[in-house]
């Protein structure tokens, strides 16, 4: 399997290389040059396959020979090693909760498989890998936990002071080791273009082996598929589902829009935005303006610019009637976002986070005009990550998992500076 580059000014690269770069040269996202079509074979036995089998299956066309096909199966069965249920919420919707990794959101699945890629891409060599990685909440937690103690690596993350939830900033901030955190006084979009703009930086280049963790990086971006398949195995209708998601830097829906590509039984995909809606308006009016980020109480979704739109695009020839055949958008102001946690608690007892809600609401919305679907929503984040929120909403507090009490005796550690390439540059280049 090979990639290209979406700028399509530097060469065609293996995924070992993609992974390693991040980005490519001419500062383009990496994307396969082939989408494999998944086997009928595949498809006819989903239920039948293990998760581990299933994961496999979908992984190796786009690792290739880059990984051998036991290490492959190793990192693929160590980066799912938890549940990924599919809960009844009412009597059309369900909920695909992703929050049962180690750090309670989604990204745990893209970082675990990126950190032990990367691990066996290092494993000869002396060459010491620095991980750039920009976050808007849950990122930077599930690449600090994914990466803590990785041999040959260091991860620096880049998170906008005051706009991550307590939890979030403590699973960023208290790692130690080989994790370090500098909170910018800016927006996740600063820290997104800080963090691009390091990649073609000659000088930093000379001193940092540099790569990226954010779903701009095959490794991180492609395992994102694997829930799909997951909850399609837990799909108990006849008709394919309508699926809404959660969406911020479109990394997440647009692997759910690749599997649908390779061939994954899907009805209709539904991106559910909050305020940060360019790519709503681009749906509605074929115009894409990208507006400064604002925030909101979905905060991980708080993205000016997505960065995988491109690749969203691009599975669709870049024909915008072909994409909307697929895919539809809403956007969820926070009023309604925290009216729908209250509803769905007092009408179901289900605890929506703010990221599920916006996503929930799309949804019902979507199936009041297509009452003969049937769907679900990627719950993306545990509702302990958000407890203002949810705790105003249902008056209820939100049990802390054990996985995450120890977090609560910990002191954020972060380095501070302004979003400023500058700044940036020079703090890496005094270390
Ligand atoms: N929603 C993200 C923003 C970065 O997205 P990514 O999937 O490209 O890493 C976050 O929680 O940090």
């Amino acid at each position: 399997m090979l990639y290209f580059s979406l700028n399509k000014q530097s060469p065609n690269v293996s995924f070992a290389e993609a992974a390693v770069k991040g980005q490519a040269p001419d500062k383009g996202l990496y994307f396969p040059v082939t989408i494999p079509k998944l086997p009928a074979s595949l498809l006819q036995n989903l239920r039948a396959l293990s998760k581990d089998e299933l994961g496999f299956s979908v992984m190796q066309p786009y690792v290739g020979d880059a990984i051998p096909a036991a290490t492959l199966q190793r990192i693929v069965s160590e980066t799912i090693a938890f549940e990924f249920p599919l809960v009844k919420v009412t009597e059309n919707i369900a909920s695909l909760e992703l929050f049962h990794g180690p750090t309670l959101a989604f990204k745990d699945v893209g970082a675990r498989f990126m950190s032990r890629c990367l691990g066996y891409f290092n494993r000869n060599s002396n060459r010491h890998t620095t991980v750039l990685v920009a976050t808007s909440g849950d990122t930077g937690g599930a690449v600090a936990n994914g990466f803590l103690g990785v041999e040959g690596v260091e991860v620096i993350i880049l998170y906008p002071s005051g706009k991550v939830s307590p939890i979030q900033e403590l699973q960023l901030t208290t790692c130690g080791q080989n994790i370090t955190a500098l909170e910018i006084n800016g927006t996740f979009d600063d820290c997104q273009a800080m963090v691009k703009q390091a990649f073609t930086d000659a000088a930093l280049q000379q001193q940092y082996s540099l790569t990226s963790a954010n779903s701009i990086n095959v490794a991180r971006w492609l395992p994102q598929q694997l829930y799909y398949f997951f909850a399609l195995q837990q799909w108990q209708h006849q008709q394919p589902p309508v699926i809404a998601v959660p969406s911020g830097n479109f990394g997440n829906i647009c692997a759910g829009l690749l599997a649908h590509v390779s061939g994954l039984p899907v009805q209709h995909f539904i991106a559910a935005l909050n305020a940060n809606d360019a790519v709503h308006r681009y749906m509605q009016t074929g115009n894409y303006a990208p507006q400064p980020s604002v925030a909101t109480v979905s905060n991980a979704m708080d993205v000016g610019n997505p960065s995988n739109f491109i690749r969203v695009l691009q599975l669709f020839n870049n024909e915008l009637p072909q994409l909307q055949n697929v895919l539809s958008s809403t956007t969820l102001d926070d009023h309604t976002t925290v009216a729908t946690i209250k509803a769905v608690y007092n009408q179901t007892g289900y605890t929506l986070d703010p990221h599920g809600a916006v996503a929930f609401c799309a949804l019902q919305q979507y199936l009041l005009q297509y009452p003969e679907q049937k769907g679900f929503f990627l719950e993306t984040a545990h509702p302990v990550k958000f407890p203002q929120t949810v705790e105003q909403a249902t008056g209820q507090t939100v049990p802390v998992p054990d996985s995450a009490k120890h977090l609560l005796q910990q002191q954020k550690k972060s380095v501070v500076l302004d979003a400023d390439y500058n700044t940036l540059k020079d703090w890496l280049l005094s270390r």
